[in-house]
């Protein structure tokens, strides 16, 4: 049975899609971009918001009782992959401070996103 996952700890859907599903044996996320949920605020800095919509995106898979760790595939989307060093030092502490395999992923570059942020992360994450 699929689930939708809901947490206040991830920014709400700003259109027609739920944060996450949860399909039992799998987890998905939505595309996480950058918006604190306490406070709505988008940082300018690319760093921060690499760090944010990790957070957004731990939120969402937390919801489901899973954990970074459980984490197999993301899907990085960023508006200049000239930010590709600084969103790979982040990325790369984010998992490193959760002791957590570096999954699979890919990176792309877009011509925009939702509320002209610079950076979406979207992930699956499996239940063992
Ligand atoms: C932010 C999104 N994930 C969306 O608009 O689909």
């Amino acid at each position: 049975m699929t689930q939708v996952l809901h947490t206040e700890q991830a920014p709400a859907a700003i259109g027609p899609y739920v944060q996450g599903v949860d399909l039992g044996n799998m987890v998905l996320t939505s595309g996480q971009i950058p918006v604190n949920p306490q406070t709505g605020e988008v940082s300018d800095d690319i760093a921060e918001q690499a760090r944010q919509s990790l957070e957004n995106v731990k939120a969402v898979v937390e919801s489901s009782g899973l954990k970074v760790a459980d984490i197999v595939k993301m899907t990085v989307f960023v508006k200049d992959l000239n930010d590709f060093g600084t969103v790979n030092e982040v990325y790369g502490q984010f998992f490193d401070e959760h002791n957590a395999p570096y999954p699979a992923r890919s990176c792309v570059e877009v011509a925009r996103l939702p509320k002209d942020v610079k950076i979406e992360i979207e992930a699956i994450a499996v239940r063992k």
